[in-house]
């Protein structure tokens, strides 16, 4: 269900348009310097995330990944450095300035961030009231259930409040207000955290396929190392106040940096690794 209809189509939408369906890079990140007080989050991170890529983004806790999502949303200034979103400037624009590229992604923050006071539906629609205030109650409602459905929650999950679904139901329901709009990009910000490893596989599988059915791009801060085996096309890996390296898993197990190291042939990284081969066999 595409929601701009032609006339609503400014200039500036169909520039960003032709952006999103020719450029091969969907986010770029230069020279980017972050600080709160004394202390400096990022340092001169450079970053590229590709068009159609599942990108994982990892680090130990508090180098900084989501600050980075933060300021590539526009969520947090930078002191320094270029952002640039299907080659739109994103520092320093005002709101109302990025409002077409705004409405070309959606974010799952941690923690799913729903509002309890609304339902389910009226969650979904919130996006859709604040940028398209024009559509109608009637094809509000539609979107809303056709997002539920898509995001492979019960159709009855619509009425219900945040506090009376489980945890995988209610990343569901985040999941779904981020789709919403019919993004292209989607920032996804530690989206099995707290899942059953079942329902951690589950959402995983979810976000793939929607991925490639939708063709989007994702942004996505994990710590859980199936999720990264999984789904991720590329995994950059912050630390040091950079994004140290990116690449494939195999590429980043040829790097020597020791966190690098550490983190994928620890004893967790290990048997995701065995999970993946197991998976991959059992495919042939
Ligand atoms: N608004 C803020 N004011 C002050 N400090 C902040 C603010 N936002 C983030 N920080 C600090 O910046 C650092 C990076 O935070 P961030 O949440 O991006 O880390 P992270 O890599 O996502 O961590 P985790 O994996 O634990 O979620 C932390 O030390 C955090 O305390």
């Amino acid at each position: 269900m595409e929601l701009m209809v032609e006339e609503q189509r400014s200039a500036e939408e169909r520039r960003i348009e032709e952006a999103i369906a020719h450029d091969d890079i969907a986010i770029s990140v230069r020279g980017v310097r972050n600080a709160f007080g004394q202390q400096v989050v990022h340092d001169g991170l450079d970053l590229d995330v590709r068009r159609g890529e599942i990108l994982g983004v990892v680090g130990g806790s508090g180098t900084g990944k989501s600050v980075l999502m933060r300021s590539i949303i526009g969520l947090q200034t930078p002191e320094a450095g270029e952002i640039t979103v299907f080659g739109e400037p994103m520092i320093g624009r005002l709101d109302d300035e990025a409002l077409a590229i705004r409405k070309r992604w959606g974010v799952l923050f941690q923690g799913g961030a729903l509002f309890s006071t609304l339902t389910v539906a009226e969650n979904i629609e919130v996006p859709i009231r604040e940028y398209y205030p024009n559509i109608g109650a009637t094809l509000r409602d539609e979107i809303a259930a056709y997002k539920i459905r898509m995001t492979g929650l019960p159709a009855e999950a619509g009425p219900k409040f945040p506090s009376e679904l489980s945890g995988g139901m209610k990343k569901r329901a985040g999941l779904a207000r981020a789709l919403a709009l019919d993004p292209d990009l989607l920032f996804l910000d530690e989206p099995t955290a707290g899942l059953d490893p079942i329902g951690a596989a589950a959402f995983d599988e979810q976000t793939r396929k929607l991925q490639q059915t939708l063709g989007l791009t994702v942004f996505l801060i994990t710590h859980d190392l199936d999720t990264l085996y999984s789904i991720c096309d590329r995994v950059a890996v912050l630390a040091d106040r950079k994004v140290i390296a990116v690449g494939t898993i195999e590429e980043l197990l040829a790097t020597d940096h020791p966190w690098i190291q550490e983190y994928f042939n620890g004893p967790r990284g290990r048997a995701a690794t065995a999970a993946a081969n197991k998976a991959t066999d059992g495919r042939r």
